[in-house]
Parts: structure tokens; C-alpha cells; sequence
């Protein structure tokens, strides 16, 4: 993987969490009914952190995907990125946040059909000012020789490594990845694995993977484990393991 210019990584200029959560909550009411789906969860992440959230199914991890990345806000307590309070943030701001510093990626890919790999790509990079180049991403993710393929004509994981590609093109601060793996045999998920790992490693970029796949853990500098929307466990991994060397 060849190395694009960045601002993240460790000449980053950066002081302090670039995530902190505290005291957040979220409710749905559904009807008479008011579903507590998270309570009362704090969370740190620092710049270039790579964290795994994991929890059974309905156990909050999209829910608290959605809050950290501006595409929900808390019923109660204050989410922040860096010294922006997204919780206070109106939906045009919110919308900003989420065009300048997140990228998406999601476990069913969410790629524009009638677009190909180039052309999806090129529709992120041109939402924000200082992109990647576009043909850069690609061969980051090792798919330049595909580039004018349709997703139709893609495999699954092709497909989400031009997702991956898409989300890097912005070049986001923080990547958050909503079960990468989960539409995806052994193989080519331990390949798109593989690349998350490049993104946080070589390019510095922090990156937040949830799912329900415990042993993707492994390769985490930070396990968070969330059930009934609370989270029970916090811990840091001295010595987290390579994607090659998580097996499931
Ligand atoms: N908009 C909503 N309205 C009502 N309930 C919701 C809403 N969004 C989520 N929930 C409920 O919140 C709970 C947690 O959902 P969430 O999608 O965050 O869990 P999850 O851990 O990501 O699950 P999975 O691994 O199955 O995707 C579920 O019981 C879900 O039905």
C-alpha cells in the first residue's frame, strides 16, 4: 500500500481524546412505549486508536455508532469531537461533521449502483476540500486494475474495499466501520480486515469497528465490550494481534 500525504498520524497536531462520550443515553419511544436502548455509557478514544466495540445483536453497537457519528443524537449526556459538542451541533453542522471528518463504511458496502468503483469513489472526494486522490485510494485498496468496473461487477469484498477506498477519499479523521466483515466469507474478510489495519497503521487514521465477531477483538489496541447498551468492558490490548493472525 503506497502512502498518500495525510493529517492524521502521529505528526498529527492533536491534544486529548478525539472522541469523548459522557453519560450518554439514547431512548426510542415507539408508540406509549420508550425503549432505553444505551445507558449511561463514557467512552474515550484517542487520535489513531483502532477500537473494537463488541456486543451480542441489539445490544446498542449501531445505536452508538449512529451518536458518534453524527447521524443521531443522545437523548441524554454529551458526545464531543474534539472540542465540538455534537450533541449541541444543529442537523446543517451535524451534516458538515459527517461530510469533513467521518468515513462510513458499512457491513452491505452501500455502493451507487450506476456508478463505477472510480466514479464512487470520486463522489466522495468531491464533498471536501483536501480529498485523496482518487486513483490513490484505489490502489491502497488494490483495486486500480478494477476501476471501471460496476459494483454489479464486482465480488462482495471488491465491493467493500471500493467502500473502504470511497470513505478514505475524504480523508477523514475517523473511520467507523459498522460489522466491515459481515457480509463476507472468511477469506475476503480477513482481506478487507487486513486494509482497516493499513488505514490505522500506515495512514494513522483512528478507526472504530463494531460487530458481533469477538475475535476481531484480537487485533484492537482497545476492546470495548457493550451489552444491554451499557458498556461492561474497557480495556486496552498491550500487544494486539495482526489481521492475519485472527482466525474465527
Ligand atoms: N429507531 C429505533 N426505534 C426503536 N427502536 C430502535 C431504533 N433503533 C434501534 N432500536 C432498538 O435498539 C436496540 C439496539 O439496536 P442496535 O441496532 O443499536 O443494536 P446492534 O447491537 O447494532 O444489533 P445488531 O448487531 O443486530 O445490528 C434494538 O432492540 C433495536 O430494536
Amino acid at each position: 500500500m503506497s502512502l498518500p500525504k495525510t493529517r492524521t498520524g502521529p505528526d498529527a497536531v492533536s491534544t486529548g481524546p478525539i472522541l469523548r462520550l459522557d453519560a450518554v443515553g439514547r431512548t426510542f419511544r415507539m408508540g406509549e412505549v420508550e425503549v432505553e436502548v444505551l445507558r449511561d455509557v463514557n467512552l474515550e478514544i484517542d487520535p489513531g486508536e483502532l477500537v473494537v466495540i463488541v456486543g451480542p445483536s441489539g445490544s446498542g453497537k449501531t445505536t452508538l455508532l449512529n451518536l458518534i457519528g453524527g447521524l443521531d443524537q443522545p437523548t441524554v449526556g454529551r458526545v464531543w469531537f474534539r472540542d465540538r459538542e455534537l450533541s449541541r451541533c444543529s442537523s446543517r453542522e451535524l451534516g458538515a461533521f459527517r461530510r469533513d471528518e467521518v468515513g462510513f463504511v458499512f457491513q452491505f458496502f452501500n455502493l451507487v449502483p450506476t456508478l463505477t468503483a472510480r466514479e464512487n469513489v470520486q463522489v466522495a472526494a468531491e464533498l471536501v476540500d483536501d480529498p485523496i486522490d482518487v486513483d490513490e485510494c484505489l490502489r491502497m485498496v488494490e483495486l486500480a486494475p478494477r476501476a471501471d468496473h460496476f459494483p454489479s461487477q464486482l465480488s462482495g469484498g471488491e465491493q467493500q474495499r471500493v467502500a473502504i477506498a470511497r470513505a478514505l477519499a475524504k480523508n477523514p479523521e475517523l473511520l467507523l466501520c459498522d460489522e466491515p466483515t459481515g457480509a463476507l466469507d472468511y477469506e475476503t474478510g480477513k482481506a478487507v480486515l487486513s486494509m482497516l489495519w493499513d488505514v490505522n497503521r500506515r495512514l494513522g487514521k483512528t478507526v472504530l469497528i463494531i460487530t458481533h465477531n469477538q475475535a476481531i477483538a484480537r487485533m484492537a489496541d482497545r476492546l470495548i465490550r457493550i451489552r444491554s447498551g451499557r458498556i461492561v468492558e474497557d480495556v486496552p490490548q498491550g500487544h494486539p494481534a495482526r489481521p492475519e493472525e485472527v482466525t474465527w
